[in-house]
């Protein structure tokens, strides 16, 4: 039980660590939502497991450009000791579960009882590397979202390059990822795609998002996909999320 709770602990102090963003939105609603959270996962006959698999470290199905990429980001995510002083990290990698829960948990397995079949869209296949492998970094300061994507074989479109709706699916992720670290139970309302140059299968790919504007319930994200080294824009789009009614707005 102690060790249960220390985990629901860490889980949530993982959420609550993630980079605050300077513009937030309901940020009272957003820790009660938290707390309530806790509260409910206490209270209810859930089984734990201490097994979460996060799906964004590297395995042996990263090529050479994801790992040096990895490693660039990882590199700033560690906190830097600056004379006697700590400093805070610049960016910081969002771990990444095959079940929605978990990732709102920070890796805390709530149940098996419920849905128990659902997987999380993009964390579904068992391969690794056959289909959407990829790892999200968020920056505190810059107020950005960086994601480094190694399109898989099983993404395939138009032959030998990635699905339009796989890049969807990425889009989507990306951002959604972006706004939640503002706030919880948000949803996509519109996702605007310009699909500029087609993404070859295999290749790795950077997608940026950029925070717009958030007004009231709404969060504006822009985002990009290019080539790792910037050159070429494979494809443009905007999202806009919605905050749910739950928190009061
Ligand atoms: C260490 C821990 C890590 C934590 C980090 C977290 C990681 C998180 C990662 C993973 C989590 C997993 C999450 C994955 C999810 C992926 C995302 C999806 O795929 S979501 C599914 C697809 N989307 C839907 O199914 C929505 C369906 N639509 C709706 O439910 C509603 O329409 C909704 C909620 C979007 C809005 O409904 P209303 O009734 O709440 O609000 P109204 O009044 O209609 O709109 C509010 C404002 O938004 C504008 N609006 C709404 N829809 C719009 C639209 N399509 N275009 C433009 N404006 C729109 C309206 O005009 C209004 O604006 P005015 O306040 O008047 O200025």
């Amino acid at each position: 039980m102690a060790r249960t709770l220390c985990r629901i602990f860490k889980g949530c102090q993982s959420i609550c660590s993630l980079p605050l963003m300077k513009t937030r939105l309901h940020p009272s609603a957003s820790v009660l939502l938290r707390t309530v959270c806790v509260r409910r996962m206490l209270t209810l006959p859930f089984r734990f497991s201490p097994k979460a698999q996060d799906f964004s470290l590297p395995n042996s199905s990263w090529g050479a450009e994801m790992r040096q990429l990895y490693e660039h980001y990882n590199s700033q995510c560690e906190e830097e000791m600056k004379g006697e002083e700590k400093q805070d990290w610049a960016w910081k990698r969002v771990p990444s579960y095959n079940r929605t829960l978990k990732h709102a948990t920070g890796g805390v397995y709530l149940s098996k009882i419920y849905q128990s079949k659902a997987r999380f869209f993009t964390r579904n296949i068992k391969e690794p590397g056959a289909a959407f492998e990829y790892v999200l970094f968020v920056s505190k300061d810059e107020q950005k979202c960086v994601c480094i994507f190694q399109a898989g074989h099983l993404l395939e479109g138009p032959q030998g390059y990635v699905h339009g709706g796989a890049i969807a699916t990425m889009i989507d992720t990306v951002t959604v990822t972006h706004a939640s670290v503002l706030t919880l139970l948000i949803m996509t309302a519109n996702l605007n795609i310009n699909y500029r140059r087609p993404i070859p299968l295999g290749s790795t790919v950077l997608i940026d998002s950029s925070l717009n504007k958030t007004e009231g319930r709404k969060v504006l994200i822009s985002c990009k996909v290019t080539s790792t080294d910037g050159s070429k824009l494979h494809t443009e789009a905007t999202a806009l999320f919605v905050v749910s009614r739950l928190l009061g707005g």
